[in-house]
C-alpha cells in the first residue's frame, strides 16, 4: 500500500495538476504505517500506542476522504472531521490509559474511521457521467470500504472465540477480517490508479492536441483528425473555412494583450457554437482559425460562415468596447485532395477577403476544388 501511495505521488509529480493526489497518497501511506506497527505489537502495546496509531488511521482516513472530495468537486467537511477525530481519540485515550478496554477501542476507532470515510459521501453519490464505468466503480469501491469499516468490528465480535482475545492481533479472525480490509483497500487503490492514469493520459493528450488559450484543436491535431474525417465517406461533402479576425493588432494595442486573449476566446466560442460536434475547429496560431465542415456542400458551408459572421456582430467581449469582425475564405474539399492544397486555396481566398475590405466571405467556385 505504501508503494501504491508512492505511485500516486509519482503521478502528481509528473503533472503537478491533480492536487488531490498527495492527499490520496497520504490516505494510504499513513494507515499502512500504523498497520505495520500494530501487527508487531502485543495487546499491552496496542493499548499504550492506541492514540498514536489512532492519529495515523484517522489522519489517513480524512486525507483519503478529502482527496476524493477534491477530485469530485465536493468537501470532506474539515470541522466535522476534526470533531470526529477529537472524540475518537478521547475515547481511545480513556479506554487505553485510564482503563484497558480493547473492544471499546476497536469499536470507537472503526466507527470514527467509517464516519471519516463517509464525509464526502454526498458528492460521491452524485451521478457520475453515465458512460464512465471506471468512475462509478471507483465511487462504489470507496463506499464499500466505508461500510466494511463499520461492519468489521461487529463481524469480529460475533465470530471470534473469547479465548483468542488475549492475543487479538494474532487471532485468525482478526487477521482474516484485516485481510478483507486490505484487499478492499488494494482493490480501491487499483481502481484509483487506473482512473488517475487515465486522467494523466487525458491531460497529456489535451496538452498535445489543444491550444491552451481557446482549447480548440491545434494545427497538428487538426491535420491528424482531418485525415480520418476525409477518409469517412459518410461525412462527405466537406468544406474548408478559414477565419481571421480583422485588425486584431489594434485590439491588442488599444485594450491590451489580455483583452486580445479574451477576444480570441469569444471568437472560439462562437465558432464552436455554430458548427456540428464532429466538425473540426482549430486555432492555427495568432488570430487565424481553421474549420473543416463535414456533410456541408458549398451552399451549406456559406450559410454556416454567414451565421458565424452574424453571431460575431452580436458578440461583445467585455474587455473591449464594441465588437470584432472577421474575414473568411471558404472552399469545397474533395476526399482525394491534398489537404495542404485546399488550405492554400482557402488562405488565398482569405487574403482576397482582406484586400476587398474585410468582414466578408470569399468563396471558391466549386470547379476550383477539383
Ligand atoms: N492577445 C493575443 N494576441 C496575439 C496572439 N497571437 C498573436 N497575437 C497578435 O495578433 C496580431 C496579429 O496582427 P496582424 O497579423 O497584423 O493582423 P491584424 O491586425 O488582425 O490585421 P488583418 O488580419 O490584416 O486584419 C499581432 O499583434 C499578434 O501579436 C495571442 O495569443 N494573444
Amino acid at each position: 500500500m505504501i508503494l501504491l501511495g508512492l505511485a500516486l505521488l509519482a503521478c502528481w509529480w509528473v503533472l503537478r495538476q491533480q492536487h488531490y493526489l498527495p492527499w490520496l497518497a497520504a490516505g494510504f501511506i499513513l494507515p499502512s504505517l500504523a498497520l505495520g506497527a500494530q501487527s508487531l505489537m502485543s495487546n499491552d502495546e496496542l493499548a499504550r500506542w492506541s492514540v498514536t496509531t489512532g492519529i495515523l488511521y484517522l489522519g489517513g482516513a480524512w486525507a483519503l476522504a478529502h482527496g476524493l472530495a477534491q477530485r469530485h468537486g465536493g468537501s470532506a467537511h474539515p470541522r466535522v472531521a476534526l470533531l470526529i477525530g477529537v472524540v475518537t481519540l478521547a475515547v481511545l485515550y480513556r479506554y487505553s490509559v485510564l482503563s484497558d478496554e480493547l473492544w471499546i477501542r476497536i469499536y470507537a476507532l472503526n466507527t470514527g474511521l467509517a464516519l471519516m470515510y463517509l464525509l464526502p459521501a454526498r458528492c460521491l453519490l452524485r451521478r457520475a457521467e453515465r458512460h464512465d464505468r471506471l468512475e462509478r466503480l471507483l465511487r462504489m469501491s470507496y463506499l464499500l470500504s466505508a461500510v466494511y469499516a463499520v461492519l468489521r468490528p461487529v463481524v469480529i465480535a460475533i465470530m471470534m472465540p473469547s479465548g483468542e482475545i488475549a492475543m487479538l492481533s494474532r487471532s485468525g479472525y482478526w487477521l482474516l477480517t484485516l485481510a478483507g480490509a486490505l484487499l478492499l483497500s488494494m482493490w480501491f487503490m487499483l481502481v484509483l490508479l487506473a482512473c488517475t492514469t487515465r486522467d494523466v493520459l487525458h491531460t497529456l493528450r489535451q496538452e498535445r492536441d489543444r491550444d491552451p488559450l481557446t482549447h480548440l484543436l491545434n494545427r497538428r491535431a487538426f491535420f491528424e483528425s482531418a485525415e480520418s474525417t476525409l477518409r469517412d465517406p459518410r461525412k462527405a461533402p466537406w468544406a474548408l473555412l478559414v477565419c481571421d479576425i480583422d485588425h486584431f493588432k489594434r485590439v491588442n494595442d488599444t485594450w491590451g494583450h489580455a483583452a486580445g486573449d479574451q477576444v480570441l476566446q469569444s471568437v472560439a466560442r462562437v465558432l464552436l457554437a455554430q458548427v456540428r460536434h464532429d466538425d473540426l475547429v482549430a486555432r492555427f496560431g495568432g488570430e487565424e482559425f481553421m474549420l473543416l465542415l463535414s456533410r456541408a456542400d458549398l451552399a451549406q458551408a456559406q450559410a454556416i460562415a454567414r451565421r458565424i459572421q452574424l453571431q460575431l456582430a452580436h458578440t461583445r467581449p467585455s474587455a473591449i468596447e464594441g465588437t470584432v469582425t472577421a474575414s473568411f475564405g471558404l472552399t469545397p474539399l474533395a476526399s482525394h485532395e491534398d489537404l495542404l492544397h485546399a488550405l492554400d486555396r482557402a488562405d488565398r481566398l482569405l487574403y482576397q477577403a482582406k484586400r476587398s475590405g474585410r468582414d466578408r466571405i470569399c468563396t471558391a467556385l466549386a470547379e476550383a476544388a477539383r
